[in-house]
């Protein structure tokens, strides 16, 4: 059976994928990877509603969400990205087919924190069918970070713990984290190559690891299982795959480093 990855693709880095990522991506597939795509669009979204004059704070790194910057969000997120990215994988000879989170209720969520956040989704669970319908049939996947409510209620989810609900509920054996850095980096701003939760939180504390890397490395950790053994963040704007290794930086447990 073939294997499957998960790549949440940032909106820092969607409108700058090189070609050698999309070489990468031909290679999994040539491997025999199935490939489901979740992506970002945070800048593209402060973006549009910034020219919308429609004022935009985060809180606790989650976009406080109100009715009217949704509907702005679900515009460019299942609209502009989503067509951006399927657009590129078909120009590339990809098969793909673009979805939102909440068509056939693919994410199902709660309101996270309906007073601070709004209409910010926590998922709560993930119908894969249509994914893996597609996925069985040679599409790549790719998904816009919004999710449903049981009352059918429409809401915005942090695309990073979007892509980690997914790939957990796929039983993804690859999760990576495309982004515009090429991997977590040191103090002296180098690329560390292997992280384990715990030196994780060593870099949170010192700051090191700060800011939209911090949902990243959460989400990665939450991951990490038996099945998915290896969690990645990786470049954009080069090729995440060299000489059939990947590049970039590898979140293992600590029994992974334990056993090696
Ligand atoms: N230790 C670190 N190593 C690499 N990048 C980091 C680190 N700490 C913070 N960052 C920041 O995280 C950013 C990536 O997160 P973000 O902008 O949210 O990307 P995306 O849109 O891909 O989700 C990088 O551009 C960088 O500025
Ligand atoms: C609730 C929340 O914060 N949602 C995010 C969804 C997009 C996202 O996460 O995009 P990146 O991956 O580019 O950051 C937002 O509105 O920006």
């Amino acid at each position: 059976m073939s294997k499957t990855v998960v790549l949440k693709c940032g909106g820092s880095t969607v409108h700058q994928l090189s070609e050698s990522f999309f070489h990468s991506l031909q290679a999994l597939i040539s491997s025999n990877w199935r490939v489901l795509i979740v992506h970002g669009g945070g800048p593209d979204i402060t973006n549009m509603l910034k020219a919308l004059k429609i004022e935009t704070e985060f809180y606790n790194g989650q976009r406080k969400t109100t009715e009217e910057v949704l509907e702005v969000a679900e515009m460019v997120l299942a609209g502009k990205i989503n067509k951006h990215l399927t657009g590129l994988l078909n120009e590339k000879g990809l098969k793909s087919i673009g979805l939102s989170g909440t068509d056939d209720q693919l994410l199902l969520a709660d309101f996270l924190d309906k007073e601070n956040l709004g209409m910010v989704g926590k998922v709560t669970s993930v119908h894969t069918a249509a994914v893996e319908l597609l996925m069985d049939n040679g599409y790549i996947p790719v998904v816009a970070p919004l999710a449903s409510t049981e009352t059918h209620d429409t809401l915005n989810v942090n695309a990073d713990l979007a892509a980690a609900a997914i790939a957990n509920a796929v039983g993804a054996e690859k999760f990576l984290f495309v982004t515009d850095v090429p991997g977590i980096l040191n103090k002296e701003k180098e690329v560390i190559e292997t992280v384990t939760p715990s030196q994780i939180d060593e870099l949170i504390k010192n700051e090191i690891i700060t800011g939209g890397m911090i949902p990243k490395v959460e989400s990665a950790v939450s991951t990490l299982s038996d099945i998915c053994q290896e969690v990645m963040i990786v470049s954009g704007q080069q090729a995440f795959i060299e000489k059939d290794a990947f590049k970039g930086t590898k979140i293992v447990s600590e029994k992974e480093v334990l056993s090696s």
